[in-house]
Formats: structure tokens, sequence, C-alpha cells
């Protein structure tokens, strides 16, 4: 049983769960481990001087609890694959005698814990300007919803200085711009993910 791990990062709001979703849907025998799933609860997360909660900090999350999922996943990709009601099936090769199991972990800090960046074969990092970026987040509701200013005041602050600890730790980072309509997006995605998965069956890798 062959193995790949491809790690869908990048802005609050680029569109990592979308593109994560439809990869899923796509490829055979896949799952999503996603970040956002590992946030601690609302107690357990600091508040800064401004008095934002510090969400968009590895602190918040329990990355432990992430960890022990996706080396479950490593362990036994195909129960672990069973586990959550998926059905396996061959990638579309008919004289495939073996099969590759694919982890898509999806989140906005996957890269910058450097446990969790090792593991990846593939990177990607979805981007979207500033204001495209505000817009959508203001969209969105969280629980709890964003106070008044955490936008500016916290979350963009944040990202720029996430994003720039993470360009000092990953190399081979494939950026994605997520201004970019969905499908166009998938489907460079889904190519290269494709070609990986090839390699992995014509190969002992
Ligand atoms: N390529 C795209 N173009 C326009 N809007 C998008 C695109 N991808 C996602 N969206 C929208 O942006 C919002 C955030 O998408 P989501 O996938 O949840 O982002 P993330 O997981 O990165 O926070 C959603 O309203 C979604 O429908
Ligand atoms: O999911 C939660 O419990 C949660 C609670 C509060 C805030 N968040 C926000 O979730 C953002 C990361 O998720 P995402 O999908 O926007 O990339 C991050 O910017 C946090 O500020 C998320």
């Amino acid at each position: 049983m062959k193995r790949l791990i491809i790690g869908i990062g990048g802005i609050t709001n680029g569109g990592k769960s979308t593109l994560a979703k439809s990869l899923h849907e796509h490829i055979p025998n896949s799952c999503i481990v996603a970040q956002d799933a590992f946030f601690k609860d609302d107690s357990l997360v600091a508040v800064d001087s401004n008095g934002f909660k510090q969400y968009d900090d590895l602190d918040a999350l329990r990355m432990d609890r992430m960890m022990s999922e996706i080396r479950a996943w490593q362990r036994n990709p195909e129960s672990f694959f069973a586990s959550r009601g998926l059905k396996p099936q061959f990638h579309k090769i008919p004289e495939a005698q073996d099969e590759v199991y694919v982890l898509i972990i999806e989140g906005f800090l996957i890269f910058n814990y450097r446990p969790l960046n090792e593991l990846m074969n593939k990177r990607y990092f979805l981007t979207i300007p500033y204001d495209v970026c505000k817009k959508r987040r203001c969209l969105r509701v969280y629980t709890p919803p964003d106070p008044p200013g955490y936008f500016d005041g916290y979350v963009w602050p944040m990202f720029l200085k996430n994003q720039k600890e993470m360009e000092e730790i990953v190399t081979d980072l494939v950026y994605l711009d997520g201004m970019r309509v969905r499908e166009d997006l998938f489907s460079a995605v889904y190519e290269e993910v494709t070609l990986e998965i090839q390699r992995r069956l014509d190969t002992n890798c």
C-alpha cells in the first residue's frame, strides 16, 4: 500500500476547505484532516494586550491531537479510511495491483508546525489580496464570532507574521492564486496530484 500526503495551506478564507473538499471528492482513497477541527476551547485561548483572543497562533490549536490523528492514518491508511465510512476504490488503472492512499491536510498554519510540515509530500499555499480576504472574512461567522476590529487589529498582522515565519522554514511551496475560479484551482492541483499518484503506482516509492 502506498501513501501520499498533500498540504493545502494558506490565508484565512483563501479557499483551502473548498479546494480540499473537491480534491477529496475526486481522488479515490483520500481523506481530509482539517486543522480548524483542532482549535482549543475558547476559555483556553490567550488574550493579547489589545484584548483580542489569540486564535491565529499555534498555541490556540491542539497540534498534539492533530498529529495523533495523522499518525493513525500513517499507521494504517486503510482502516483510517474505513473508520470514516469511506469505501476503498482502486485508481482508474485496470491493471493496477496496488493502491495509493492520499491524505489531504488542510489549514492556515499547517506549514508553520515543523513536525507536520515535514510529513508533506506536496505543499500548496493559497493567497488572496487583503481587501478580498477582509470581505470574505466579514461574511463568515466563526464560533466565537470576530469582535469589531479583529481583522485589521489582529488577523491581518498575524497572517503577515505567520507567513514570514513559514517562509523561513518551508521550501518547495507551490503558491496558488485564490482569485482564480474554483474549477481552475481544482484542475491545476488535481492534475499534479494525479501525476504523483501515477508515479507512485509506476515505481516502488
Ligand atoms: N476560488 C474561489 N473564488 C471565489 N470564492 C471562493 C473561492 N474558493 C472559496 N471561495 C469562497 O470563499 C469563502 C472561504 O472559502 P473556504 O474554502 O472556506 O476558505 P478557507 O478554508 O481557506 O478559510 C467561502 O465563502 C467560499 O465559498
Ligand atoms: O474554528 C474555530 O474554533 C475558530 C474560532 C475563532 C477564530 N477562528 C479563526 O479561524 C481562522 C482559521 O481558519 P480559516 O478556515 O479561516 O483558515 C483563524 O484566522 C482564526 O481567527 C476559528
